[in-house]
């Protein structure tokens, strides 16, 4: 199939929503929203964010969708639109590119975004670049700055998940299968980003390269520390599995672990929105805690160290 063939069967049944004023088949989209645009990008490379062995075609298309509206929930505004930009071999089988753009579609689905275009391109691995945008409605932005001594640290979502089913398939097991589904497509809590601003959200970011290493972010912006109390803690079941199997820590993999793109924030006040837990407090400091104590386990993930 040819580059023109293949972008209008990708984009055949694309269906959008009321703020899309043009859709795909022009040099650019147009958009009408009511508020300050939101604006995020997030790569995906083969190899460093997934393997083909490991991860069906519709797996890679829908986490690519969900690690970028992740990052616009985080600011507190209603994800409005997507561009995905896809590169792959030559000789890719076609199946594989129509199953990455059903996971798309299907991620746009659950998201509540629409599919505004794209980008082919050929490359000896495969590549995928998506820019989110966002509606903040007449919202303010959450920042990583606004947190303050004596503000409670909630999450929604799930912790440790993604750490857990990425050592399972790393020892080639693919199950327990909740932690691998939720390393091959996080589970991102939609909805939650509008909802923690509405509820006065003092700071906000999506938790993608482990929840102490985010929030050492909101630390170093806002001036504070923040001291997380392990007692209030979930070890969820299927971490625990994988961490007795592996022989590693269950709570590391909840601390610590990346790409579960849960959603961690601070709030004023004890009253939290539902479905969001504590997890600790900010404290005078510059830096996260664990129980009082620095944390002396792995950082977060970085991909230049
Ligand atoms: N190559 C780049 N050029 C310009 N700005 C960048 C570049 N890479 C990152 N940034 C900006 O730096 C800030 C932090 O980016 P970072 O990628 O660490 O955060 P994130 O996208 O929330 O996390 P993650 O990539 O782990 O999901 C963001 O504002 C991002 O737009
Ligand atoms: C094949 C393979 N090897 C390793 C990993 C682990 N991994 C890759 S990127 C990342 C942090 C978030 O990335 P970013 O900061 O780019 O959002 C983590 C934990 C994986 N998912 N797949
Ligand atoms: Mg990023």
């Amino acid at each position: 199939m040819h580059e023109f063939e293949l972008i209008s069967s990708i984009t055949s049944d694309v269906s959008v929503g009321d703020d899309v004023t043009l859709g795909i088949g022009d040099d650019a989209a147009a958009l009408r929203l009511t508020g300050d645009t939101v604006v995020t990008t997030d790569i995906l490379v083969e190899g460093v964010h997934f393997k083909r062995q490991w991860s069906p075609a519709r797996s890679v298309g829908r986490k690519a969708i969900a690690v970028n509206v992740s990052d616009v929930e985080a600011m507190g505004a209603r994800p409005s639109a997507i561009v995905v930009a896809l590169a792959f071999p030559k000789d890719l089988d076609q199946v594989w590119v129509a199953e990455f753009e059903a996971g798309v579609k299907e991620e746009c689905a659950r998201a509540g975004v629409s599919l505004v275009g794209g980008d082919l391109s050929s490359s000896p691995t495969v590549t995928v670049c998506v820019t989110a945008i966002g509606d903040l409605e007449g919202r303010l932005p959450v920042t990583r700055s606004g947190a303050r001594v004596g503000h409670v640290v909630a999450v929604t979502g799930n912790l440790g998940w993604a750490g857990a089913g990425l050592v399972t398939l790393q020892r080639g097991f693919a199950s327990p299968k909740e932690p691998v589904a939720e390393q091959l497509t996080p589970s991102v809590p939609y909805g939650q980003g509008v909802i923690a601003s509405d509820r006065g959200a003092t700071s906000m970011l999506d938790i993608s390269d482990g929840l102490l290493g985010d929030l050492g972010h909101i630390c170093e912006r806002s001036g504070v520390g923040i001291d997380i109390d392990t007692s209030l803690i979930e070890i969820p079941d299927p971490v625990a599995r994988v961490a007795a199997a592996t022989g590693r820590n269950a709570l590391a993999f909840v601390l610590a672990g990346g790409e579960d793109h849960a959603l961690a924030a601070t709030f004023p006040t004890e009253v939290l929105p539902e479905g969001w837990r504590r997890v600790g407090v900010v404290v005078s400091g510059d830096a996260v805690s664990v129980d009082g104590h620095p944390w002396d386990g792995a950082a977060g993930w970085d991909h230049f160290a």
